[in-house]
């Protein structure tokens, strides 16, 4: 698969995490496209920002809210390829805002996109075994859920995934959402902070 991570870190935990999650798709294979939304945007993904898997990743600011560079890349992300299904969140937060707030902003993520994968939270930066076991066991499980799903499809006779080919326009795939204007409800970023 094609797998988009795009993350947002100050202070690297958050960055950590990502690696990590990045080193499990390698290790089965899959072709990750890797984002610092603090640093850059979507256009250096490549020619073509279609993938069959996107993984945000965030830490989480005040109030349980999402970082302000998160919001960017998502209304970029949103305006690109309209809003997909295949998402999963990851990141980091503490517990000593609140538990009402702790990673507040990977719920309200995974809520934004209606993503059918639990959140994978770690508290501060990912330390120790257990930690490590707990990140492969959630993108093993992603993974496998996509998998599965992508088998599903080409049984029925599906589109099969998205291809990046160089120097082409970005198209909507067939089984995408159409892209919304920027200003619609949906990619309207407030909704992350609501
Ligand atoms: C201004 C500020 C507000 C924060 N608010 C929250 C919060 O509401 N909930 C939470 O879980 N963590 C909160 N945190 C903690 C960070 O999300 C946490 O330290 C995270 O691991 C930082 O990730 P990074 O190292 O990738 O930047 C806050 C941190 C800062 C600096």
């Amino acid at each position: 698969m094609r797998i988009l991570i795009a993350y947002d870190s100050l202070s690297g935990n958050t960055r950590d995490l990502a690696r990590m999650v990045r080193g499990c798709c390698e290790a089965r294979g899959h072709d990750v496209t890797w984002i610092e939304a603090g640093i850059q945007t979507l256009a250096e993904a490549g020619p073509d920002p279609r993938h069959d898997l996107y993984l945000l990743g965030t830490w989480t600011d005040n109030a349980g809210r999402t970082p302000a560079a998160m919001k960017r890349f998502i209304s970029e992300l949103v305006e690109a390829v309209g809003k997909p299904d295949r998402v999963a969140v990851f990141g980091t937060g503490e517990t000593q805002w609140g538990e009402e707030y702790y990673c507040g902003a990977l719920r309200r993520m995974a809520d934004f996109f209606g993503s059918p994968h639990p959140p994978l939270d770690i508290e501060q930066m990912p330390h120790g075994a257990r930690d490590a076991l707990k990140v492969r066991h959630w993108t093993d499980r992603v993974l496998a859920t996509m998998d599965s799903t992508a088998a599903a499809g080409a049984t029925a006779g599906s589109a099969p995934p998205a291809v990046a080919v160089a120097g082409t326009r970005a198209r909507p795939r067939a089984d995408f959402p159409t892209p919304v204007a920027k200003d619609s409800l949906h990619a309207d970023p407030a909704r992350l902070d609501a």
